[in-house]
């Protein structure tokens, strides 16, 4: 039986083994491996700091993690090894010789982690030590906080004792996140224990006291009584056995009311004292006199006064509230300078909050502009990407596009001159009548300048996420796209209406940017040709069309129906939903715009209704048809009265069929009821899968009647009894093979009836086999088997060399059935 090896403290621990194994230089190694595994520092660091470094496992350990080319520099009093990827060099980490050399080795760089796992006991230089550990932890925090980079980590070791709570408190100061823990690989036996101060606030300006171990570690004469465990925890009593203190034997004590008020400790007196009293001496207090004359002093607060033992955390608060009350009437609320030997400790304490609390509000406004600066970008960015996909779709014309296509004149150009359109000033500009052109200009250039430095920064991780999960949802819905024939629909419908609505607001700027142009150019077209510009303006038409193109389509429509897919389709189909527009114009000669969008179509017509032309129209179906959609597919789909034949599908439009049909609504009615509150929401910058869930809830509830709902069911009822195609198909090839058959037996029959030999009885009998004959069915020949091995392993189709019905089986389930089949020839 092997004897397991003891020294001290069982060193030839698992850790122990394991660091021989893995050629770390110390047991050490693992502390740091686990911490990194809890926080993963590491891996984000670049440049790193190991103070107390020998032998160096901290340092192979970090040379293995970080990134290469990190830069890592450890220092020790004893010497290290080399290390490769390391800087090494002996020093005490005590002395500004120490901290000259760490800062020739990172130049103008900055720490993003510094480690210490310093023991002034365990150094071979021990003799030189003349710090505790604490007092250590305190020179490497005084060392980290020059060094460290704003947000970096600091990681030191302390031990357990009487000095570890200020060293907390202090690290508290200057970290965001602090945490004690004790890795798995450190001794149970060991008191030391590892504080991972994550998110250095770098200040400006540290007070000297916080990282001096005369001022941290300051032994307070006396100690102080724990007046705020008395107070927030009264319920909590613990007993005292230390005895009575010095010079302090009276067990009931009594101080006046008003210094209750007016001291600037009144936990101390609410925890030290009996009774709060409203006593006058005989030469009088004015201000106790006050006190107990003031309405705020209750008689539930006279009896909290009367005896504070038996007060409960709520009885305490009430006290404290009183007294700030008071303060208040009294115009003590503002700070006074605190005593001076207590102002030493305090303010220190002070000024460093203060500065923090500054800081921190500047940060908290820096991170508020910085957001706001990244939500305006992502819009950008997605409206951009919106009108690429919607491009690639070729739901767009080339030139909707705004900066890819138009040059430097699109969106986010140079030059961007769709601010100056949108303002509609556009026109004005183009006519000459603008005169501060070249402010409109600076002004877009320096917008287009900001924007260019803003995208400059680097997209945060929040950027990275959204965007992360937008290809997500592109994602699936391109396999929902592959996978769901409805969904297919859907979306196809979906895309269908958002064009429609982007092209209302779309082309009713073009529409009242063009009828102003035209009114305009009546007015000043000499002035145009005088000053030599081009009648549209600066937004060259690159196609070298006007307004309006030769077929009568807008530029916009033109460019439109010019892509590939609606190469085929004859230009008279095309017009033909312009003829129907312009047969709705009006008497007055105003030439109707062509409208390339049904919705626009729509408002077209409304606002002809409204202007009192023909009210008929209103009766009539095809207006309400705001679902106009594609006027060259509807054709095949009229009556042979010429109206659109319409499949009414859901109980709303039947309801709505309904009321049209029997006058109760108007297409007024219909079209204003498309107009509702969600109709018009701001979109923008919206991620897409928010839409779509929202897209799913967002419409209105229309009404349904009973007989409406009661049509649809029964219309879906005889849909669904119809046959689907294949039965239908088989149906019918078993009719065409009996009246097949029976060509057959009829042309026997005949031949028989001619047959001038035989007698009518036999002629009779004949053709009455002949019809058994036929009436027999034949047998079904059973389904060959066909084992799906060798070449017939994983065919598709018929087998090779198979003729009639077959079925592809495996093995084992030949055997099966040929085993089964014996079983029961064995019964019978
Ligand atoms: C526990 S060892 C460090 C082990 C190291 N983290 C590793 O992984 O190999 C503690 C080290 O602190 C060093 N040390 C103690 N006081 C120091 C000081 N004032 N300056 C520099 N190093 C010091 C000792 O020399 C000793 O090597």
């Amino acid at each position: 039986m092997a004897i397991q090896k003891k020294h001290g403290k069982g060193r030839l621990d698992k850790w122990y083994k394991l660091a021989k194994e893995k050629g770390y230089r110390a047991r050490a190694a693992f502390k740091l491996i686990q911490l990194n595994k809890k926080y993963g520092f590491l891996e984000k660091s670049k440049v790193l700091l190991d103070l107390c470094a020998a032998p160096g496992s901290w340092c192979q350990v970090a040379a293995e993690v970080m990134p290469v080319n990190s830069l890592i520099v450890g220092v020790d009093l004893a010497p290290i090894k080399p290390i490769p990827r390391v800087i090494t060099f002996q020093s005490d980490i005590t002395t500004d010789k120490c901290r000259a050399t760490i800062r020739q080795h990172f130049k103008t760089w900055k720490a993003d982690t510094v480690l210490h796992d310093g023991a002034p006991n365990v150094g071979t230089a021990w003799a030189q030590d003349s710090f505790n550990q604490a007092e250590l932890a305190l020179q490497s925090l005084k060392l980290a906080t020059e060094f460290l980079a704003e947000g970096g980590t600091f990681v030191t070791k302390v031990f357990r004792s009487k000095d570890y709570n200020p060293l907390l408190w202090v690290l508290n100061q200057l970290f965001t996140k602090v945490e004690a823990t004790k890795p798995p690989s450190s001794r149970n036996v060991s008191a030391e224990i590892f504080v991972v101060c994550r998110g250095y606030k770098a200040p400006k300006h540290i007070d000297p006291r916080f990282l001096d171990p005369r001022s941290v570690f300051a032994e307070l004469a006396g100690g102080t009584p724990n007046n705020e465990a008395k107070v927030y925890n009264p319920e909590v009593k613990k007993r005292k056995r230390d005895g009575y203190e010095e010079g302090d034997y009276i067990q009931f004590k009594e101080i006046a009311a008003s210094d209750f008020i007016q001291t600037s400790d009144p936990i101390a007196i609410l925890g030290s004292y009996n009774k709060l009293s409203f006593h006058q001496s005989p030469n009088g207090d004015i201000a106790l006199a006050a006190l107990d004359k003031l309405p705020e002093t209750t008689a539930e607060i006279r009896e909290c006064c009367a005896d504070l033992k038996v007060l409960g955390r709520k009885e305490f608060k009430l006290l404290l509230k009183w007294r700030l009350k008071v303060r208040d009437i009294f115009g003590l609320s503002q700070k006074k300078a605190a005593a001076p030997e207590v102002a030493e400790e305090v303010a220190g304490v002070e000024s460093m909050d203060e500065e923090l609390r500054i800081q921190e509000e500047l940060q908290a406004m820096k991170d508020n502009e910085n957001a706001k600066r990244k939500r305006e970008k992502r819009k950008e960015n997605e409206q951009k990407r919106r009108e690429i996909i919607r491009m690639q779709l070729n739901m767009m014309a080339p030139m909707d596009i705004g900066m890819e296509e138009s040059g430097p004149m699109g969106e986010g150009a140079m030059f961007s001159l769709k601010t100056i359109d949108k303002s509609n000033g556009m026109n004005r500009f183009s006519r000459g009548k603008m005169i501060t052109v070249p402010n409109t200009e600076t002004k877009a250039a320096e917008e287009t300048l900001d924007a260019s430095a803003e995208a400059a920064e680097s997209d945060s991780e929040e950027d990275l996420l959204e965007t992360e999960l937008d290809a997500m949802y592109e994602q699936y819905r391109e396999r929902k796209l592959e996978a769901d024939t409805k969904y297919r629909a859907k979306k196809a419908r979906k895309e269908h209406k958002d064009d429609e609505w982007e092209g209302l607001s779309g082309g009713e700027d073009a529409d009242s940017d063009a009828s102003e142009l035209k009114e305009e150019d009546d007015d000043d077209s000499s002035d145009d040709e005088d000053e030599g510009l081009p009648k549209n303006g600066l937004l060259t038409d690159l196609d070298g069309q006007a307004g309006e193109s030769q077929d009568g389509l807008s530029r916009k429509a033109s460019a439109f129906f010019s892509q590939d897919i609606f190469k085929e389709i004859t230009g008279g189909s095309l017009l033909g939903a312009e003829e129907e527009d312009q047969e709705t114009a009006p008497a007055n000669g105003t030439k109707a715009r062509t409208s390339e969008l049904p919705a626009q179509k729509t408002m077209q017509k409304l606002s002809l209704q409204d202007d009192g032309v023909d009210s008929e129209d209103d009766q009539e179906f095809e207006v309400v048809r705001g679902e106009e959609e594609d006027d060259w597919e509807e054709k095949d789909k009229r009556r042979s009265d010429g109206r659109i034949d319409i499949d009414i599908v859901t109980a709303e439009a039947m309801t709505l069929a309904h009321q049209l049909a029997t006058g109760q609504k108007t297409s007024h009615d219909a079209i204003d009821d498309g107009f509702n509150k969600r109709a018009f929401r701001d979109k923008d910058g919206l991620p897409e899968w928010f839409l779509d869930d929202e897209g799913k809830h967002d419409k209105p509830q229309k009404p349904i009647t009973k007989a409406a709902a009661a049509a649809i069911k029964e219309k879906l009822r005889a849909f669904n009894a119809r046959p689907i195609k294949k039965v239908r198909e088989a149906k019918a090839r078993k009719k065409f093979k009996t009246a097949q058959k029976l060509e057959k037996l009829k042309k026997k029959s005949d031949m028989l009836a001619a047959d001038e030999g035989m007698t009518e009885k036999e002629k009779a009998e004949s053709i009455q086999k002949l019809l058994s004959k036929a009436k027999k069915q034949k047998p079904r020949q059973p389904a060959k088997l066909v084992v799906a091995r060798g070449l017939n392993k994983g065919v598709k189709g018929r087998p090779k060399g198979v003729k009639g019905r077959y079925r592809i089986v495996d093995a084992r389930m030949k055997k099966e059935l040929r085993a089964q089949k014996r079983i029961q020839k064995r019964k019978k």
